[in-house]
C-alpha cells in the first residue's frame, strides 16, 4: 500500500460561478492511505461539492488537492477524468448507472475504460469474474441479476451495483455520497459493513458522506464539514 495520503487538501476555495459566493473555504484536510473517514455536515455545508472537487469533476478556484499522490487540482479536465477512471471509485447519490446496460456490464465499466483496473482484475480471473465476485459479496446474486437492466432493480439493488462498480479493479480511494439514504436501518448497516470490508480487502481509503451520524462509529474517524468549511454556506 502506498504511504502517500489518499487525499491531501491545502487552502482550497471554490465558487460555482466566477462572481458567485464562495461555497467551500478549507485550510487543510487529509485522509491517510487506507483510512476510513465519515464526513457529516448540515445540508448545504458543501459535502457534495467537496467530493466533486476530490473526484476532479470540478477544479478549485484556489488551493491544492492531491489524490493518491497525484496533483488532481493542477490537471486539465481530461486528465482529471483519466485519474478518476484509473484510481477512484465513486458512488453518487443517484448511483448514475447507465440505464441501457445490464447490471453486470455496469459493474465492469471501469475495467473496460481503465487498463490499470482491468489489469488489477487479472488476479481474480479477469474483469467479468471480479464483477461477479463483487456482486456476490454485496449480496446481489450474479446468476439472477447479471443481465438485469437497472430499471428493473430496487433502489437497494441499484446501490449494490453502483458499489460493485466503484470497487472493481482495486481503486486506491472510494468516495461515497449518501449511498445509504434510501435504505432502511438493517439494509443500510449490512451494506456499509460490506463496503468497509471490501475497501479494507483492497487497501482502498474510504470517504463516506452521510447525514446519519449513527454510522460514524464504523469508521476510523468522523469529520464535520460545518466546522472545517470557513465559507459556512447553508448554516
Ligand atoms: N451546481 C451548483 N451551482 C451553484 N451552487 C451550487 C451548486 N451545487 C451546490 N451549490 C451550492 O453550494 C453549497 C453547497 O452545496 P452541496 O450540495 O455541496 O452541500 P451538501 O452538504 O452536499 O448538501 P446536502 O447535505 O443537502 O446534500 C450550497 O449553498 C448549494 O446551494
Amino acid at each position: 500500500m502506498s504511504a502517500e495520503p489518499a487525499i491531501y487538501l491545502d487552502g482550497v476555495r471554490f465558487s460555482y460561478a466566477r462572481k458567485g459566493p464562495v461555497v467551500l473555504d478549507m485550510d487543510r484536510f487529509e485522509v491517510a492511505a487506507g483510512e476510513k473517514v465519515f464526513l457529516k455536515g448540515a445540508s448545504g455545508s458543501g459535502k457534495s461539492t467537496l467530493l466533486g472537487l476530490i473526484a476532479g469533476i470540478m477544479a478549485p478556484t484556489a488551493g491544492r488537492i492531491d489524490v493518491l499522490g497525484r496533483p488532481m487540482s493542477k490537471l486539465s479536465g481530461g486528465r482529471r477524468d483519466s485519474l478518476r477512471a484509473e484510481r477512484l471509485g465513486v458512488i453518487f447519490q443517484m448511483f448514475n448507472l447507465l440505464p441501457y446496460l445490464p447490471a453486470g456490464a455496469n459493474v465492469m465499466l471501469p475495467a473496460r475504460f481503465s487498463p490499470r483496473r482491468n489489469e488489477a482484475c487479472k488476479v481474480a480471473g479477469g474483469a467479468e469474474a471480479e464483477a461477479r465476485r463483487l456482486m456476490s459479496r454485496l449480496q446481489l446474486d450474479p446468476k439472477q441479476y447479471w443481465s438485469s437492466p437497472p430499471t428493473e432493480l430496487s433502489v437497494g439493488q441499484q446501490q449494490r451495483v453502483a458499489a460493485a462498480r466503484a470497487l472493481i479493479g482495486r481503486p486506491g480511494l472510494v468516495l461515497a455520497d449518501e449511498p445509504t439514504s434510501a435504505l432502511d436501518a438493517d439494509a443500510r448497516d449490512a451494506f456499509l459493513s460490506l463496503l468497509i470490508e471490501e475497501c479494507a480487502a483492497s487497501g482502498a481509503a474510504l470517504l463516506f458522506v452521510s447525514h446519519d451520524g449513527s454510522l460514524a462509529s464504523k469508521f476510523d474517524r468522523a469529520v464535520d464539514l460545518s466546522e472545517l468549511n470557513a465559507a459556512r454556506v447553508g448554516t
